[in-house]
């Protein structure tokens, strides 16, 4: 079996306004990757063309070791996807959405469904539209799951529920992934989910990758470095990241003993980093250039 679940490689795609350049992801089989990025970044963009649901222009993308257009019905039957805004018919009950579903699926497990929803209280005579939002995101879950993936690709899974419900998704997905042959690709805009649950971080801003990490070599190694701001022009080109104010500013610094060895450090305060830090830093960056 091959190591990554999902690779892709050089991917682009252009629209009239908006460009996708050169993506290049590779999630290992056995983890979680979140994917992170302001509204308009590119997320929905990328997950569609995984699905290919869009056409690419070029690249490459390999979905457990296979071309995603050439093998889309294997991989779609071995892939559990939640879009932005689960596509189901408002008039219709839960159990008829579920029949529906589990007819394009070959492995489809109606007792797991069943379960799943007694697990999630979702109470499947209730018609889609009697559903509130978290009730339709886990129904849409337990769609995802009952058809046995190897691989769930989400789209924002936890955007606009309550914390509770939340909480109970991310535990979902840290169960699925106790299959080492398991993998989770989702996009999100709440950073404390990422941080709880993510093995690997992808940030992509305006259609470009600005990195694609293992999370505890962020949160562990990167830091979070302040001074004065007479004394940035000493240290900027060292930063990865740059925020400023009138007096001060705060950068990122990866590797601190490289930075440490040609930096006077007297002038700096050093801090933890957290994935806020990381995003608000690189974005910044990338506007003041
Ligand atoms: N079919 C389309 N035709 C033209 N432009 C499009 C099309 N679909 C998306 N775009 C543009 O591509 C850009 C990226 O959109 P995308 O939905 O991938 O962003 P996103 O990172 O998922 O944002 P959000 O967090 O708001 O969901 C946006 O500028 C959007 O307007």
């Amino acid at each position: 079996m091959e190591d990554n679940i999902l690779e892709i490689i050089n991917l682009n795609k252009n629209y009239d306004k908006f460009k996708l350049s050169d993506i290049n992801i590779t999630l290992p089989r056995g983890y979680i990757m979140g994917f992170v990025g302001a509204n308009g970044a590119g997320k929905t963009t990328t997950i569609k063309l995984i699905m290919n649901m869009i056409r690419r222009d070029s690249g490459k993308i390999n979905v457990m070791g296979k071309d995603n257009i050439k093998y889309e019905m294997h991989i779609k039957n071995k892939t559990g996807y939640v879009g932005e805004q689960p596509v189901f018919y408002d008039d219709l009950t839960v159990r008829w959405t579920a029949n529906f579903a589990g007819k394009f699926y070959s492995d489809w497990d109606g007792a797991a469904f069943n379960e799943l929803l007694t697990r999630f209280g979702v109470d499947k005579t209730k018609k889609i539209k009697q559903l509130s939002k978290g009730m339709r995101m886990k129904t849409a879950l337990a769609i995802a799951l009952s058809h046995r993936p190897e691989l769930l690709i989400l789209d924002e899974p936890t955007s606009g529920l309550d914390p509770v419900i939340r909480d109970e998704l991310l535990d979902i997905l840290m169960e699925f992934i106790q299959d080492e042959r398991h993998g989770v690709f989702f996009s999100s805009h709440i950073t404390s989910d990422i941080e709880k649950i993510a093995d690997y971080v992808t940030l992509i801003d305006n259609g470009k990758i600005i990195f694609s990490e293992e999370k505890d070599k962020i949160l562990n190694h990167w830091k979070l470095v302040k001074g004065d701001i007479n004394k940035l022009d000493d240290y900027r080109d060292d930063l990865a990241g740059l925020k400023v104010s009138k007096t001060g500013f705060s950068g990122i610094v990866k590797d601190m003993d490289a930075f440490k060895a040609c930096h006077d450090m007297s002038l700096l305060t050093i801090d933890k980093i957290s994935l806020d830090d990381v995003l608000l830093h690189l974005a910044k960056k990338e506007n003041q250039k």
